[in-house]
């Protein structure tokens, strides 16, 4: 089943007057947003973000995580270009939905970390997909991004459908006391690449 766009307006933030794209997944039901700002359908690299809904981060300022502070980084470095995409994506808690992440959160406060938790609760660690992503970029003509992230697997996923990653811009931002640990499994459980590797570098897919 298709994803098919529904809308567009203006979203004026404190950042930038984005352009809000409103996207259903019908095969999923899921509702998706796309911020743009500038040309970005001029077939050049555009800086993009795909942003995972995370609500505890992005909407309830949660520091169990990095995620608000990244959505925070993302908007504000494509208003400084005066150029660029993030999508947002409604695959809340890796995938597992809200009400498991807060289940797997309970884990954790028991001493799990966050992959052992998805798995004690049946899930596998990561179950996102990002097959939506293609007709959504499709839809705005954007066909090569230099992607900020920390994720090699939304470089892969974005690469084996066809899109360019020109560059992988890292995106290290909102470490505190209480993600350490987090962090800290997301680079040795889920591959992410949290710094030291790449610093003063930059990945070029
Ligand atoms: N299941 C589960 N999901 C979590 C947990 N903490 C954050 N999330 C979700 O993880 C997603 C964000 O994933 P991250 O791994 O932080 O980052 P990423 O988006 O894969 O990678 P970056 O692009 O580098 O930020 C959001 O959907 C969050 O809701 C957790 O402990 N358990
Ligand atoms: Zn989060």
């Amino acid at each position: 089943m298709p994803v098919v766009f529904v809308a567009a307006s203006k979203l004026p933030t404190p950042f930038a007057q984005f352009t809000m794209h409103g996207f259903l997944d019908e095969a999923t039901g899921r509702e998706h947003v796309v911020l743009s700002l500038g040309e970005i359908a001029d077939g050049a690299p555009v800086l993009g973000r795909l942003h995972s809904e995370c609500l505890t981060g992005d909407a309830l300022f949660s520091q169990r995580c990095d995620c608000g502070s990244q959505l925070e980084a993302a908007l504000q470095a494509i208003a400084r270009e005066g150029r660029g995409v993030l999508l947002y994506l409604r695959q809340e808690g890796r995938g597992i939905g809200l009400l498991n992440k807060i289940r797997a959160y309970e884990l954790q406060d028991g001493g799990a970390d966050t992959v052992e938790a998805n798995e004690r609760l049946g899930f596998a660690a990561d179950q996102r997909d990002y097959a939506m992503c293609l007709p959504m970029l499709e839809h705005l003509g954007v066909k090569s991004l230099r992607l900020m992230t920390n994720n090699p697997r939304k470089v892969k996923a974005l690469t084996d459908m066809g899109i360019v990653v020109a560059e992988r811009v890292p995106l290290h931002t909102g470490h505190n006391p209480h993600n350490k640990l987090y962090l800290a499994t997301k680079a040795s459980k889920l591959d992410h690449m949290m710094g030291n590797e790449h610093q003063g570098e930059v990945d070029r897919a």
